[in-house]
């Protein structure tokens, strides 16, 4: 198993060209929050476009817009009601992420299947919380073509794999992603991030980060990094890192972080670490 340094940063985070707009920094569509977890669709979405994604739009109950407007004014909002609009906001994003309190109810998985078989081999699908559930649950068939990057926790994972947490061991883990098509990061105290070829230790974080919303924080700067760095695969690997890297350095002086305050810092962070672009390259 190889380990993510922070050399990472440096190697993702590159200068933005001045000749840049919006456009090219990736449009990020999230969905999720039902009326009992709106908190975790509001923190994904923060985090979204606090790691730098160009256009943010959510859909979501509509009992979450005033709150997630007052709290986010960058993002576009739209009502899970409207199944027109859900498709469109899909159909138009470059990275599509769903489950942060998506929850578990019919209707929670009748959006799932409607999110799934719109996608498309150009999007990146990220997976998270109740979808994972779900998707473990019934045993739903992903559509062949986009990426998926999977987050589970390490019950989400007993849930999608079949692996009691006791037996959630490096080899089984490794034997287990191989039926899975797609990134699957294995959140806990090191998370490990499994790729088809090889499997990622991410070496830091705290206990001090064990606070609910703090993987829908993640799952938000993974679609954030996943609509403006290439390739994925780093982009993704630069989003752990750094979750973790912010949740360390707060914790130093607090007993507690608090997924609000990751996403305060992820800009500045970023900041730091933002290297010459090599390459130039400008996404659509
Ligand atoms: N503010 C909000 O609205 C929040 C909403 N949330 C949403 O609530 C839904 C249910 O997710 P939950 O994760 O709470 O519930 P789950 O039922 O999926 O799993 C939670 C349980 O898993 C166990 N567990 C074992 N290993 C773990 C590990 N390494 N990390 C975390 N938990 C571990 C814990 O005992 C915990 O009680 C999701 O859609 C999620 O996005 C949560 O993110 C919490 C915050
Ligand atoms: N003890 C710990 N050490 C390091 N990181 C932790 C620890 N506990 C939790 N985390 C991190 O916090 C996040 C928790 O994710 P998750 O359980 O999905 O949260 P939620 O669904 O409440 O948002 C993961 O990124 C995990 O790695
Ligand atoms: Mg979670």
């Amino acid at each position: 198993m190889k380990v993510i340094s922070k050399s990472i940063l440096n190697e993702v985070i590159t200068q933005r060209p001045p000749h840049s707009h919006k456009g090219n920094y990736g449009k990020v569509c999230l969905i999720g929050g039902n009326s009992q977890y709106g908190g975790a669709i509001i923190l994904a979405s923060q985090a979204a476009v606090h790691s730098g994604a160009g256009l943010v739009s959510v859909v979501t109950a509509s009992k979450n817009h005033g709150s997630l407007h007052a709290r986010l004014p960058e993002a576009m909002v739209i009502d899970w009601e409207n199944r027109n609009k859900m498709c469109e906001g899909v159909n138009g994003a470059s990275v599509v992420l769903i489950g942060p309190g998506l929850g578990l109810e019919e209707e929670s998985l009748q959006r799932l299947k409607l999110v799934l078989s719109l996608l498309k081999q150009s999007q990146v699908c990220i997976i998270d919380g109740s979808a994972i559930t779900l998707i473990a649950q019934y045993k739903i068939i992903l559509p062949p073509g986009p990426m998926y990057i999977f987050t589970p926790h390490e019950k989400e994972w007993e849930r999608l794999s079949g692996l009691p947490i006791g037996k959630q061991l490096l080899d089984e883990n490794r034997r287990a992603k191989k039926e899975i098509d797609g990134v699957v990061v294995l959140k806990k105290h090191r998370t490990e991030v499994f790729f088809d070829d090889n499997v990622w230790q991410n070496p830091i974080g705290t206990p001090a980060m064990a606070t609910g919303g703090m993987g829908d924080t993640l799952a938000g700067m993974i679609a954030g990094f996943s609509a403006q760095f290439q390739p994925i695969d780093q982009a993704v690997l630069a989003a752990v890192y750094l979750h973790s890297y912010i949740g360390e350095k707060i914790g130093e002086n607090h007993y507690v972080v608090l997924p609000t305050k990751v996403i305060e810092e992820i800009s500045l962070v970023m900041k730091q670490f933002e290297t010459e672009s090599k390459t130039g390259r400008l996404g659509t």
